[in-house]
């Protein structure tokens, strides 16, 4: 199992709701993977000041603002949501990235950039998010998972989304059955990992094609040739809303699309909230088929 839910609005005006419709699409998956959780959100001015990148991390030092914030000679400000922190500062975000992952080693990188502020932790993932305040968020894109763990343990840094390059993040329903001989071709092109989960792989392998100039739907076309197994994939970038299916489709996935938005999950009862949800154009995504949608 595993659900995924995301939501890519093209109505403005919705922006307010982000956070609670992604909510309550959440709430309809628990059932999916009651263990842990997370969620990717873009656009919110609280998680995400205009101006400033942020990192998220798990496992920071307690004083891990005013050390990143010495070191880069800004003023660094943090939100501290156990067991993940959030940090801002006035730098470019790959900047921030570098210098945190420099400063606190110990600490996991689970998310960066300009946009995006990503959240992971343990335990029932609408308490989750009501403790982390996803409700109340706003924004023009959100997606968040709850998991039911496969290929390695249940903790928060096993935990979905997977946002491993700049304002990027992949969430996963399924299992890829090669990932450890991938992870050795790209562990020795220098590609580090911080969990031995099959998810983080795959994030990985699209993050070097993006970084190395390939589009959003090149990049899962490459991931569909080179990865074994079953997969639903939801990939959001800083201007990108994806779905891609392994060739016999047998993870779930059921689309939504109106004038005001896309919206994916892993079952429809998520999306039956929706508004508008009567006249949207519904569809189960095709095997193999790279759907995205650009902001
Ligand atoms: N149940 C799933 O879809 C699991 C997804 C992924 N293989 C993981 O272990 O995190």
């Amino acid at each position: 199992m595993c659900g995924i839910v995301g939501l890519h609005l093209r109505d403005a005006t919705l922006a307010p709701r982000l956070g609670s419709l992604l909510t309550g699409m959440l709430g309809q998956m628990v059932d999916r993977g009651p263990d842990s959780a997370g969620v990717a959100l873009y656009g919110d001015p609280i998680f995400s000041p205009t101006g400033h990148a942020s990192v998220s991390l798990l496992g920071a030092a307690p004083d891990l603002a005013a050390t990143v914030g010495a070191a880069l000679g800004v003023s660094v400000t943090g939100i501290d949501l156990a067991p993940t922190t959030v940090l801002h500062a006035p730098v470019p975000a790959q900047l921030l990235a570098n210098t945190v992952r420099a400063v606190d080693p110990g600490a996991t990188l689970i998310g960066f950039g300009d946009d995006v502020t990503v959240l992971k932790g343990m335990g029932d993932p609408v308490a989750l998010a009501e403790r982390f305040g996803i409700p109340a968020a706003s924004g023009w894109q959100g997606v968040g998972h709850t998991r039911m763990a496969t290929e390695s343990a249940v903790t928060a840094a096993g935990s979905h989304p997977f946002a491993v390059g700049p304002d990027q993040c992949l969430v996963h329903n399924g299992s890829f059955s090669n990932h450890l001989s991938v992870k050795r071709e790209l562990e020795a092109e220098g590609v580090a990992f911080d969990s031995a989960n099959d998810t983080e792989v795959g994030a990985r392998f699209v993050a070097k094609h993006l970084a190395e100039g390939a589009d959003l739907e090149k990049a899962l076309r490459l991931l569909g040739d080179r990865f074994d197994g079953f997969y639903t994939l939801l990939v959001s970038t800083s201007d990108s809303f994806a779905v891609v299916r392994d060739p016999i489709a047998c993870k779930p996935a059921i689309v939504a699309e109106t004038d005001a938005y896309v919206a994916m999950a892993s079952e429809f009862r998520a999306l039956a909230g929706l508004p508008g949800i009567a006249d949207a154009h519904i569809f189960e995504p095709e095997p193999e088929r790279v759907y995205v949608w650009h902001r």
